[in-house]
């Protein structure tokens, strides 16, 4: 697949899942003018019918971008997360169709830590039961099950960038942190990593997970390691909701054998605002139920909607893919004046001598020249003056092993 750079005005971005105006204004300001910002996630054939002439997708957690997707998406040429999470996108399938995804891997870390912290607080007072009582005209005074969290253990599963920064917010509010990583990590802090998340959930008072979704995560948390938790102990779930199992972890609430818990993500979450939340969590007493918000506050989404738009005018301006999740990261300083070739193709042993082949066929001049490769696949972005620009995208079309390539400026 071989095309030229568009007028800008011909280049559309479809942004789904409300993302922050902020995003439009970065585009906008880059000289795009051809944006649709629609509030819902679209899935199956809407999703795939809307994708016919998008050249940029935006999506937070909700849209699903499977293989067929990408497969019925012959214009997409770069899609950005605007948030932390890239399960739900297959990045495997994008690659092999050089399709460039970007996120946003620190804005919301804060978003998160903090609620975290505030629900470890309402947990260990009780205050879900307490307020839901009041709301119903009931008065539970009591300091039973009551506690402060200074000098309690925060036990964080994942010390990565929310985890390592919760574990800071923690220590300064007295808490002991420990953590369990199947990295070995550097403490920040007094925090101390546990050999294993056995360990951990014995001497906790408050689970934390901060995991990724992997098939290594997958319900990491089911009967065994609820049961291995002290009754006096809370667990709260912001990281995804492939990582706990919802009926033992019902099960054991119900039955008194967990103080509390407080769960941001679902195995199965509502598609839109407007669909029921089913969930045997429901109506069970001290816990915290919350619609996947952990990163919504208007901080973090302002954040993201610059950081992502951001990565994807610098992709579609001049090819840069620094920090993409999926492609090889490629930097070329501009050369202005120059066309800028970009090449993805299956990482085989000659593709560049062929490319060099073909541009030194056409009478181009090459002035600057990048190749980077991530697995099966490689990267090359080359700044060529000379040369009939519609010969060589035929040319380059011959080029075996050629993904996509496109000629800028
Ligand atoms: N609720 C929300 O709104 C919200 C917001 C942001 C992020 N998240 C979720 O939180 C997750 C964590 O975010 P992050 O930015 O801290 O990610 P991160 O990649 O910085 O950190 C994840 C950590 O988990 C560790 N890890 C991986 N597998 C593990 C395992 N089996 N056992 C123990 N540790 C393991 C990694 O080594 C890493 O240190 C994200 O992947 C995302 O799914 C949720
Ligand atoms: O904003 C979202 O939909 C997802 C938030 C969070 O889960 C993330 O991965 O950053």
């Amino acid at each position: 697949m071989s095309e030229t750079s568009l007028d800008k005005a011909k280049i559309k971005f479809l942004l789904l899942e409300g993302i922050h105006p902020n995003a439009v204004e970065v585009l906008k300001q880059a000289g795009y003018t051809n944006i649709e910002s629609l509030p819902g996630a679209l899935e199956g054939e809407a999703l795939m019918a809307k994708l016919a002439d998008v050249h940029f997708l935006g999506i937070r957690s909700r849209t699903q971008l499977t293989a067929e997707v990408f497969a019925a998406a012959h214009k997409l040429v770069g899609v950005g997360a605007f948030c932390i999470g890239t399960n739900q996108i297959d990045l495997d399938a994008a690659r092999q169709q050089g399709v460039a995804v970007f996120n946003a891997p620190y804005s919301n870390t804060r978003s998160v830590a903090e609620l975290v912290l505030a629900e470890a607080i309402m947990l260990l007072r009780g205050v879900p039961a307490k307020s839901q009582a009041a709301h119903q005209g009931g008065w539970l005074k009591s300091a039973e099950n009551s506690h402060e969290i200074r000098g309690k253990t925060l036990g964080i599963v994942g010390y990565g960038s929310i985890g390592a920064q919760l574990s800071v917010l923690a220590e300064a509010l007295g808490m002991h942190v420990i953590f369990h990583d199947v990295v070995t990590k550097l403490p920040l802090g007094n925090a101390q990593q546990v050999p294993n998340l056995q360990a951990l959930l014995r001497e906790a008072d408050v689970v934390t997970l901060h995991v990724p979704e992997l098939p290594s995560t997958q319900w990491m948390i089911g009967a065994a390691e609820l049961s291995a938790m002290k009754p006096s102990g809370v667990l709260i779930n912001a990281s995804r909701g492939t990582v706990v199992e919802i009926e033992p972890l019902a099960e054991a609430l119900a039955a008194g054998k967990l103080l509390g818990a407080a769960v941001d993500v679902f195995p199965v979450e509502p598609k839109s605002n407007k669909d029921q939340f089913q969930s045997p969590l429901r109506g069970i007493p001290n816990v915290i139920l919350t619609p996947h918000i952990g990163g919504s506050t208007l901080e973090a989404q302002a954040n993201i909607g610059l950081e992502v738009a951001e990565k994807l005018v610098k992709y579609s301006d001049n090819g840069t893919t620094t920090s993409s999740v999926n492609l090889p990261e490629v930097a070329l300083p501009a050369h202005p004046g120059k066309n800028r070739l970009l090449h993805i193709h299956r990482n085989v042993p000659g593709v560049l001598t062929e490319i060099n082949r073909v541009l030194t066929q056409t009478g181009v001049n090459i002035t600057g020249q990048f190749l980077q490769t991530r697995g099966d696949v490689g990267y090359v972005v080359s700044d060529i003056e000379g040369g009939d620009t519609a010969e060589l995208r035929h040319l380059l079309d011959g080029v075996p092993g050629t993904i996509r390539s496109r000629v800028l400026f």
